[in-house]
């Protein structure tokens, strides 16, 4: 029996269907990439065939990038795309090009090799959105120089006759809005490839599938009971954010809007550009009203004062009105391709949204509340990001201390910024280096504790993150031997794990780890200290 369908749904253009009923946990559906590569960072440690991890790679002694698990996946890959890719790749060394060049070219290459009509985009491909029309002109010239890319990379394995720029920026175009990011069972990214059925499933910030991998086969599986007739959803963006968040994150990503018709009442009062802080280029918006719709928890996730709440919103500051930038030429005008004069990025910066809660004062003292939070946001901001940069410069100790610095920042406002979503990330930030350094778990155990409520209420109950998120705490608290804490998160993950990752070895390590723990409770049960 057919599992779905490809049907037409008003305002999202085609969508998922499902044509039988699903339980939590059931697959709904598998697909293999009509291409897909990896990524730079998982390149010498997988099979660049089957993207799985084993002890021993075979390297390709041609381009000496791709390696390859047995030589019957070497053998398998040469004929399906690597022997034009490792021409090109030979021809451009050392350099590498990145993996969206790198899979634009396999497209290309695999159509060529495969089809009659070798004109255009094969028809499963042709027909995705690409949403040309509405990019801003930054965007396409990106995408009109990584065509120009392409075809340079393309032209170093010969026989095959140079594809036009402008079909293959539209194809970049569509990698955009279409393509998955592969992810292993961590949920770490290890490459991208693009799925045409796969492609299908339209977003919803409540899914109710998700999506995982399989070496590079993509696997969407159910997260809630779903009946037959109904749309299949996941989400496209990081569902631990505010709706602000998402909604920028929709709009820039995939080009649709979350709140279209909605008619925003929040009256912009005053805009202002803060002074520098720390290097920080950083806009206060303050509003009457929240500028855009609020989900349950967002009221608890944006307050930092009892008479404002408070959004932070990440930009790459383009804006001429912060900081003017010399117009560039568009390279590629003729090509129609960029018709309008591109202003260079101005590097990153925060937007801080500010606006008036119930029973809030007037605006003279609203602005100053405003300024007092966007101070605090700075500071949040400022040690968050010294933060991941001490993390990536392998630093944790000092990312640890930058974070701690954040939270003190928002722990001026207590108690309203107890849930401001911005501890939720000074908090990530702060685990992941306490488990980089190690030594520090009960530091760390704490830390993960706190984080737990803030997934709660963001993530839907049956959830890959949060399986993963009780799945450490088992683990710290078990090096810890705090076992009943071990005991409660090893449960939790099993009981989320077993839907969204049911033939992992995550989900068998969390089994064994359960059962050596009921082991020690049933043996003795008197000891247990928690
Ligand atoms: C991966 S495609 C999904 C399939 C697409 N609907 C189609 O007809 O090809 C992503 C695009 O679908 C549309 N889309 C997905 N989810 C949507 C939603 N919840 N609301 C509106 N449009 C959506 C957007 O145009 C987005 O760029």
């Amino acid at each position: 029996m057919q599992e779905y369908q490809i049907v037409h749904a008003a305002g999202r253009g085609r969508c998922f269907e499902a044509a039988k009923s699903f339980r939590p946990g059931d697959k709904i559906y598998s697909e293999e990439p009509y291409e897909a590569v990896l990524y730079d960072d998982s390149a010498a440690n997988r099979c660049h065939h089957t993207f799985k991890d084993p002890e021993k790679l075979h390297r390709c002694t041609g381009c000496r990038f791709a390696r390859y698990s047995s030589r019957d996946a070497q053998k398998a890959a040469w004929a399906n795309g690597h022997k034009e890719e490792c021409a090109a790749l030979k021809a451009c060394a050392p350099r590498t090009p990145p993996a969206t060049i790198r899979l634009a070219a396999r497209v290309l290459w695999r159509h060529h090799r495969t089809s009659h009509n070798r004109d255009g985009l094969p028809e499963c491909l042709e027909t995705l959105e690409h949403h040309w029309d509405k990019l801003p002109d930054s965007r396409k010239q990106t995408f009109a120089q990584m065509a120009v890319l392409t075809r340079e990379y393309m032209s170093g394995a010969g026989s095959m006759e140079a594809v036009e720029p402008k079909l293959i920026a539209y194809l970049i175009a569509r990698f955009s809005c279409n393509n998955h990011t592969i992810c292993n069972d961590e949920l770490q990214m290890v490459g991208v490839g693009l799925y045409p059925v796969g492609a299908m499933v339209n977003h919803s910030c409540t899914p109710n599938a998700m999506q995982s991998f399989a070496g590079r086969r993509i696997v969407f599986r159910a997260i809630r009971p779903i009946a037959a007739g109904d749309e299949v959803t996941i989400s496209y963006v990081e569902l631990a954010a505010t709706r602000a968040e998402r909604r920028a994150a929709l709009l820039a990503g995939y080009c649709f809007d979350i709140d279209a018709g909605r008619d925003p009442a929040a009256q912009l009062l005053a805009e202002k550009v803060l002074p520098e802080y720390k290097g920080v280029r950083a806009e206060l918006k303050i509003y009457s009203a929240p500028p855009h719709s609020m989900d349950k928890c967002d009221a608890e996730l944006t307050s930092l004062s009892p008479d404002i709440g408070a959004n932070v919103a990440l930009q790459d500051f383009t804006k001429a009105s912060l900081h003017p930038a010399a117009p560039q030429e568009s390279a590629l005008e003729d090509e129609g391709l960029g018709s309008q004069p591109v202003t260079m990025t101005q590097g990153p910066g925060i937007v801080i949204e500010c606006w008036r809660t119930a029973g809030s004062q007037g605006e003279p003292q609203l602005l100053q509340e405003a300024e007092a939070c966007a101070k605090i946001f700075c500071g949040a901001y400022v040690e968050h990001r010294n933060a991941e940069a001490s993390t990536a410069a392998g630093s944790p100790s000092g990312a640890i201390a930058a974070a701690a610095r954040g939270l003190e920042h928002l722990d001026s406002c207590l108690p309203q910024s107890k849930d401001h979503i911005w501890r939720l990330r000074l908090l990530t930030v702060m685990l992941k280096a306490q488990i980089l350094q190690g030594g520090c778990w009960y530091e760390a155990l704490l830390v993960a504790e706190q984080i737990t409520p803030f997934y709660e209420r963001l993530y839907p109950q049956v959830w890959p993150n949060m399986g993963l998120h009780q799945a450490s705490i088992a683990k710290l608290a078990s090096l810890l031997e705090r076992d009943d804490t071990a005991l409660r998160a090893t449960q939790a993950a099993v009981d989320t794990l077993k839907y969204t990752h049911p033939d992992s070895s995550i989900l068998q390590h969390q089994l064994h780890l359960r059962h050596a723990l009921l082991d020690v409770r049933a043996s003795q049960p008197s000891l247990d200290t928690d």
